[in-house]
C-alpha cells in the first residue's frame, strides 16, 4: 500500500482578540479544514446548489487523489489505564520532537492525565514550544490544559556536577590522591582503569541524558510527584539517544567497581583511617554513589519495560531522516527498547495547484514515505502522519491543535 500525504490543509490563529482560539482555514478559502475531514459535510456541499459546488467537486477530486488510507496513532490505547506510563520521543535533530512531545503532553492533560513533560535535550526548546518560561530545573506548571501539566527542563551541566561531586569524593581524584599519599599505588592503578575522571571531564554524548533521566527518576521517587500518570520525554537527537541506551550499563559497571574498590580501600586502610577521621564523609559519599547506581539500574529497566514505556520515533519524509530512523529502530530493538509508533512529521498538505517547487517536494516526500513501507525496521510500526503547517507551533492552543491532528 502506497502512502500518500496527509490530507490536511493549512490553519492559523483567529483574530488577535481571541488568541486562545485556534481555527482552521482552508487555503482555498471556500471549504474549511473541518469540512475537508468530514465526508458528511462534503456530501452536503455536493448535493447542494451552492455556486461553489463545481469548484468544491474539483477540489475534492484533487484531494481524493492524495488522500491516504488513514492510519491513526491509536491514542485511546495510549490514554487507557491509570498506571504511570512513559513516552520517550526521539529522532534526528530538528524533525519536530519537541513539538510532538509537547502536543502529546497537552493532549494527555486535556484527557484527564496529570502529566509531566521533561526535556533532557541540552538545547532545551520546551519553553519556546509552550511560549512560557519553564527554565530553572524544577517543575513548572504549564497554563492552559484541563488537568495539571508540569514541565521540567533538566540542566545537564548541573546534574553532571552533582554526579561528579559524588563520584570524585569516592572514586575519583580525591581517593586517588589519598591512596597515593598512603603508598597504596597498586589500588590507585585500578582506579585509572575506570577512566571516570576522563568520563566526567569530556563526557560522551548521552551521559548528560543518562544523568538527566536519572534525575527525573529521583524527582519521581518523591511522594508529591505520585500524581503524574503520564511522563513525556523530549529527548536529545538520535546520536545521544543511542549512546544513552548503553550508558546505564556502563555507568552501573563503573560505579559498581568504584564501590567494590571502596570496600577494598576501606579494609586496607582500616588501621589508619581513624587517624584521619575521614570514615564518616566517605560513608556518606558512598551512600550517594550507591543511590546513583540504583537509579541507573532503574533507568535501564525503565527503557526496556514494555508495560510502562514506549519510545516513539519522530521523523520527516526525507530519505536521510528515514534512513536514520531505520538505524535508530534497529538499535532500539537490539537494546530491547519497545517501539510501536513512527511519526512522519511535516508532510506537505495537499494543494489543488502545486507550484514547480512544491510538486518536486511532494514527489520527494512521497518517495521517502514509500521507503518506510519497504524498510524492514520501520514497516511494522504504526505510521502516524503529521502535516507541515504554515505557522510556527507555539503556545498551548497551537499545540492542542497539532496534537488533535497527530494523536488520534
Ligand atoms: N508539523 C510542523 N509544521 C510546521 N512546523 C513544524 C512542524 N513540526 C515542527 N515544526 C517547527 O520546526 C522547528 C523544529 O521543531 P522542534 O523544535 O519541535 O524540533 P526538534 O526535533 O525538537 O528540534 P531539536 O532537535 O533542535 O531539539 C520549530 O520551529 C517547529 O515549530
Amino acid at each position: 500500500m502506497a502512502i500518500t500525504p496527509f490530507h490536511a490543509t493549512t490553519f492559523k490563529f483567529s483574530s488577535s482578540s481571541s488568541p486562545n482560539r485556534f481555527t482552521s482555514i482552508a487555503r482555498t478559502g471556500f471549504v474549511s479544514y473541518p469540512t475537508l475531514l468530514n465526508p458528511c459535510k462534503l456530501d452536503a456541499i455536493f448535493s447542494s446548489n451552492s455556486p461553489k459546488r463545481k469548484q468544491s467537486r474539483k477540489l475534492f477530486t484533487v484531494l481524493s487523489a492524495v488522500a491516504p488510507v488513514e492510519t491513526t496513532a491509536e491514542f485511546d490505547e495510549m490514554l487507557s489505564g491509570t498506571q504511570r506510563k512513559y513516552y520517550m520521543l526521539g529522532g534526528k535533530g530538528g524533525v519536530g520532537k519537541t513539538s510532538c512531545a509537547a502536543s502529546l503532553a497537552v493532549k494527555f492533560a486535556n484527557n484527564g492525565h496529570p502529566t509531566l513533560v521533561v526535556s533532557t535535550d541540552p538545547a532545551h526548546s520546551l519553553s519556546d514550544s509552550f511560549a512560557q518560561d519553564l527554565t530553572g530545573g524544577t517543575l513548572v506548571p504549564v497554563e492552559g490544559p484541563l488537568s495539571p501539566l508540569f514541565a521540567l527542563e533538566i540542566n545537564p551541566e548541573k546534574a553532571r556536577e552533582e554526579f561528579r561531586d559524588a563520584s570524585q569524593k569516592n572514586g575519583g581524584t580525591g581517593v586517588k590522591d589519598f591512596m597515593d599519599g598512603m603508598g597504596l599505588g597498586m589500588l590507585a592503578d585500578q582506579l585509572g582503569e575506570l577512566k571516570l575522571g576522563e568520563l566526567l571531564d569530556t563526557p560522551p554524548p548521552g551521559l548528560d541524558e543518562a544523568i538527566a533521566i536519572s534525575k527525573v527518576i529521583q524527582f519521581l521517587e518523591l511522594q508529591e510527584y505520585n500524581m503524574f500518570t503520564r511522563i513525556v520525554f523530549d529527548t536529545a537527537p538520535t546520536g545521544h539517544t543511542l549512546r544513552l541506551l548503553s550508558l546505564p550499563d556502563f555507568l552501573d559497571a563503573s560505579i559498581g567497581k568504584i564501590l567494590k574498590l571502596r570496600q577494598k580501600i576501606s579494609s586496607a586502610t582500616s588501621a589508619i583511617k581513624n587517624v584521619f577521621g575521614q570514615e564518616e564523609t566517605r560513608q556518606d559519599a558512598s551512600d550517594k554513589l550507591e543511590k546513583l547506581r540504583e537509579r541507573m539500574i532503574k533507568v535501564r529497566e525503565l527503557f526496556r519495560d514494555t508495560n510502562s514505556t514506549e519510545f516513539v520515533i519522530v521523523t520527516i519524509p526525507t530519505v536521510m531522516a528515514i534512513s536514520e530512523s531505520s538505524r535508530l529502530r534497529a538499535s532500539l530493538t537490539k537494546e530491547n527498547v519497545p517501539v510501536k509508533r513512527l511519526i512522519v512529521n511535516q508532510i506537505l498538505p495537499p494543494s489543488a495547484s502545486d507550484c514547480k517547487f512544491c510538486a518536486m517536494k511532494r514527489k520527494d516526500q512521497t518517495r521517502a514515505i514509500d521507503m518506510i513501507q519497504n524498510d524492514p525496521e520501520l514497516s511494522s510500526l504504526l505510521l502516524v502522519q503529521a502535516p507541515l503547517v504554515d505557522v510556527e507551533i507555539r503556545g498551548v492552543p497551537a499545540l492542542q491543535f497539532l496534537g488533535d491532528m497527530i494523536w488520534k
